[in-house]
């Protein structure tokens, strides 16, 4: 007769253990998992990626039902193991059902750990663990804006990434000065700050929570200090404990963990535990990688397998939130014994540091670039001792900077080395997914193994495991959709677009199957964008499907507030002008008045409900200041005052902005216009530059200044203001019309190539069919201020949701 195991806990780290268990041994048990949640086993990874829509429920299931029935496994889905009683071997639920086991592995993994904060218990506050949070997150987000996190490691960011994704208005709350403080170095933490910032995030540090405001729901968090913050949604990230109170209760011996021996065994001998819920050398993980190498251990140990043990692991972690690249790996700190090789450029936004102790690498952080992670990583676990050539790792042996290929990276790893961490997938189980099913893209590898499917920080090496498997010519490259909800590429999209006649986002998603009918937060903004371009005239432009700066015409502040730019063409004002901006922000209290260095006037600290009357008064025209369009055309003085000035370049970027403000495009554009080659309006690191020469203009194109600054390339010279004007609206839109949403002109022409744009762009038939679409665009365009200043429904959505908290109402209203 088989032997009876059974399974508290239906997560990843059990499941992987049985999983391989099956593999070694498929017939040595009889197998009963129980599992709390009602679901099937799911990665609990890629909640990040749902919550960020990313990803559906449905992507991230691991082994559904019918693994279960497939693999004779008895499970008791939404069943709590309350009792287990060691003498009779018997595991009894909350719902009455007994199961004896011979061998019994513990596997229940952490609970979140919530703060005892007053009035935690409201409505609203929550925690981000398991598919019902994430749920509850999602629905929050449809009727309420502003969410707080607390805690700025790596779940409270994700969280956070997420419900901006989510279209709220998020401040995270952190206890210390620097994010993540456990994985990153104060360098790190405030590069990544700042790039989170960028994305909409508001930090509040040096934050120690008092107490959750509110009646049933919560309303705000007060702080020690004083302070408080507005929330509709508060979401707890500090930590987790390990779920230990079933092991204890039953008399196993328990310190913060439950205490494993090498071979995973509890101190009871035929009770074992894995996972987060078990300490191994006085460690409790909280990642998955070590999860899976324990896994595969305690599989070893069930089937019979002789194994030397598990020796505990290195971990290292990447932060999930696209548009940032963050590792960190082993002892990143400074230590006394230590010593650390830094890099740091600034103008890339790339930190490295790497720690050494005695010649071996023991440590790392990468911000910005982070392309050496899985070379660092396995450096760090070989132990390979560098003493007299650390400037090797990050530099390569010649001292040039080379680093290793993925290519060669896989082929010095074994066999049963893990390549994706978040799915425990080996070498080999990769290299048998393309020999004995036929994969033979990242995308099949990903379907059969489940490989980069969840921070995706593993792609080029799955991508190498191809390559150096299958051959390089061999290899279908694998196209990607443009976003979880899609396998169809930009083009795709695209091109179905104006071969089907789609008017609306809706319509895309139906008629070209979208895997979530909704949408998410990447594809919405993207399809309006797509087919506001296809079909000018027809389409309706979908505020739901903007970002919530474009739906405000405003740019949100760090503390909740907004900003009001002016159109000022080409930064020439007038004395009325300012007088009037200056009325304005003494009426409405403007906290600062800031000139840009597009020059502009910033009026920054504006009230929401204030908007629309400030608008009013200033009577002027939106700056786009918020928006994916035109923003700025900066001048020089040129030969209307300057000695030097050959031509007036004042005059020519006046007349640049007033063609082209209200242009929607894929990325914000930014002009200038210098009046002579000494270029003082900056004009070679602008999406657009145009320089005047000895009788005529240079026309230059995708410069950037900010964190990837760009010199700009020599598109053309013209002779004539019209040429110039011809050019500038023939590159425009073709811009508009080839670049992915959300690029920026730099980016694009480093994709497509400058000939190329030379080429559609070279030919006087093409440009004049390229401006005729382009001016069809801009007749269509009306200022969004006025529009909302003369429409009473759009007026009210500025109005206030509800009369602002102060700290010591709520504190006389007892909260
Ligand atoms: C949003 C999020 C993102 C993450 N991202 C990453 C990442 O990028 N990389 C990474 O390495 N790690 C990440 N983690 C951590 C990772 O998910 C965990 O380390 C891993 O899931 C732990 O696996 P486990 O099996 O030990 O525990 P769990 O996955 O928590 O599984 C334990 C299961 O046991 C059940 N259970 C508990 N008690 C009982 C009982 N008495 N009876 C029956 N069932 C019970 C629970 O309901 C649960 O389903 C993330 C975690 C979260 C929440
Ligand atoms: N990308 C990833 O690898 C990833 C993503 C999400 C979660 N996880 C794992 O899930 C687990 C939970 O993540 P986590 O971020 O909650 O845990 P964590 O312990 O890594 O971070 C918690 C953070 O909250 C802060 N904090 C603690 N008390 C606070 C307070 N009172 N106010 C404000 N801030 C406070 C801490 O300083 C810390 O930075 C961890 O094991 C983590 O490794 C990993
Ligand atoms: S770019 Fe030339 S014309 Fe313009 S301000 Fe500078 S020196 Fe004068
Ligand atoms: S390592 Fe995260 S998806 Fe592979």
């Amino acid at each position: 007769m088989k032997r009876k195991l059974v399974m508290i806990g239906n997560g990843m780290a059990g499941v992987s253990a049985l999983e391989q268990l099956l593999k070694l041994n498929p017939n040595r048990y009889d197998m009963t998992v129980i599992g709390a949640e009602p679901h099937p086993n799911y990665n609990r990874i890629m909640l990040s990626s749902v919550l960020a829509g990313d990803a559906s429920m449905q992507d991230i299931i691991l082994n559904d039902w019918d693994w279960y029935k497939d693999n004779n496994i008895t499970l008791h889905a939404g069943q709590t193991a309350e009792r287990i009683d060691t003498d009779k071997q018997i595991v009894t639920t909350d719902k009455g059902i007994s199961v004896p086991y011979d061998e019994l592995i513990i596997a229940t993994g952490s609970l979140p750990f919530m703060l005892p904060l007053p009035g935690a218990d409201k409505e609203g506050v929550i925690a981000f663990r398991d598919i019902k949070d994430c749920e509850a997150m999602i629905d929050a987000s449809k009727k309420y804006r502003k969410a707080i996190v607390i805690g700025g490691g790596l779940l409270g960011l994700e969280a956070a990434r997420g419900l901006v994704n989510l279209n709220m208005e998020v401040s995270v709350v952190h206890i210390f000065n620097n994010l993540m403080e456990r994985q990153l170095d104060p360098t790190a933490s405030r590069m990544l700050q700042s790039e989170l910032e960028n994305q909409g995030m508001n930090f509040l540090l040096e934050k120690q929570s008092d107490s959750i405001m509110g009646k049933k729901r919560v309303t705000g968090l007060k702080f020690k200090d004083g302070t408080h913050a507005d929330a509709d949604l508060i979401v707890m990230a500090v930590g987790i404990k390990p779920n230990v109170q079933l092991a204890k209760d039953s008399g196993i011996e328990v310190n913060r963990g439950i205490v494993v021996n090498d071979y995973l065994q509890t101190s009871i001998p035929n009770i074992y535990s894995v996972g987060e819920c078990a300490e191994h050398r006085g460690i409790a993980y909280g990642l998955v990688a070590p999860l899976y190498e324990q896994g595969a251990i305690l599989a070893k140990k069930l089937a019979g397998i002789e194994s030397d043990g598990y020796q505990g692991s290195v971990v290292s972690t990447k932060l999930k939130v696209s548009g940032v690249n963050v590792f960190s790996g082993g002892r990143f700190a400074d230590e006394p014994g230590t010593k650390a090789l830094r890099v740091q450029d600034d103008l890339k936004g790339v930190y490295k540091k790497v720690v050494f102790e005695n010649g071996k690498v023991v440590g790392a952080v990468l911000f910005g670039d982070t392309a050496d992670s899985s070379r660092l990583f396995s450096v760090m676990r070989s132990g390979e001792d560098f003493t007299g050539r650390e400037q090797e790792v990050l530099f390569g042996a010649s001292g040039g900077g080379k680093t290793l290929s993925p290519a060669d990276l896989v082929t010095a790893m074994s066999g049963d080395e893990i390549i994706c961490g978040c799915n425990g997938v080996s070498k080999d189980a990769l290299i048998s997914a393309i020999t004995e099913k036929g994969c033979t893209t990242v995308n099949e590898l990903k379907a059969c193994t489940k490989a980069s499917g969840g921070c995706g920080g593993c792609r080029p090496l799955v991508e190498a495991v191809l390559t150096t498997t299958l051959g390089v010519d061999s290899v279908v490259s694998a196209k990607e959709g443009i976003c979880g909800c899609t396998t169809l590429t930009r083009d795709e999209v695209v091109e179905s677009i104006g071969r089907m006649q789609l008017t609306t986002t809706k319509e895309v998603m139906n008629v070209l199957e979208w895997k979530n009918p909704e949408g998410c937060s990447k594809c919405r903004p993207a399809l309006n964008y797509y087919l506001a371009v296809a079909f000018p005239e027809e389409h309706e432009d979908e505020p739901e499907s903007r970002f919530v700066n474009e739906r405000n015409h405003a740019n949100i502040q760090k503390d909740g507030t907004f900003s009001v730019v002016p159109r000022i063409y080409g930064g020439v004002t007038t004395p009325e002008d300012l007088q009037r901006i200056a009325e304005v922000a003494k009426k409405y209290q403007v906290p600062l008045v800031k000139f840009t260095g597009g020059q502009r006037i910033d009026l920054l600290g504006v009230k929401k409900e204030d908007l629309p009357g400030m608008w009013k008064d200033l009577d002027m025209p939106s700056g786009y200041a918020y928006g994916k369009a035109l923003r700025t055309v900066k001048t020089c003085v040129g030969s209307t005052f300057c000695r030097f000035g050959t031509q007036d370049s004042i005059q020519m970027g006046i007349d640049m902005e007033k063609k082209f403000e209200r242009l929607g495009t894929p990325h914000k554009v930014k002009l200038a216009v210098s009046g002579c080659p000494r270029n003082c309006a900056e004009a070679t690191i602008k999406d657009l530059g145009v320089v005047a020469i000895e009788g005529g203009w240079e026309i230059y194109v995708g410069g950037n200044g900010g964190t990837k600054v760009r010199a700009a390339d020599l598109l053309t010279k013209v002779k004539t203001e019209s040429e110039v004007m011809e050019w500038t609206g023939a590159y425009l839109q073709h811009y508009r019309e080839t670049a992915n949403f959300g690029e920026r002109t730099s980016e694009w022409l480093q994709r497509i190539g400058l000939d190329t744009i030379k080429k559609a762009l070279g030919q006087q038939a093409d440009r004049d069919a390229l401006n005729v679409r382009i001016d069809k665009t801009l007749s269509l365009t009306t200022d969004p201020w006025k529009q909302i200043i003369e429409n009473d429904k759009l007026n009210r959505v500025f109005e206030p949701l509800a009369a602002p908290v102060s700290a010591e109402a709520a504190a006389a209203r007892g909260e």
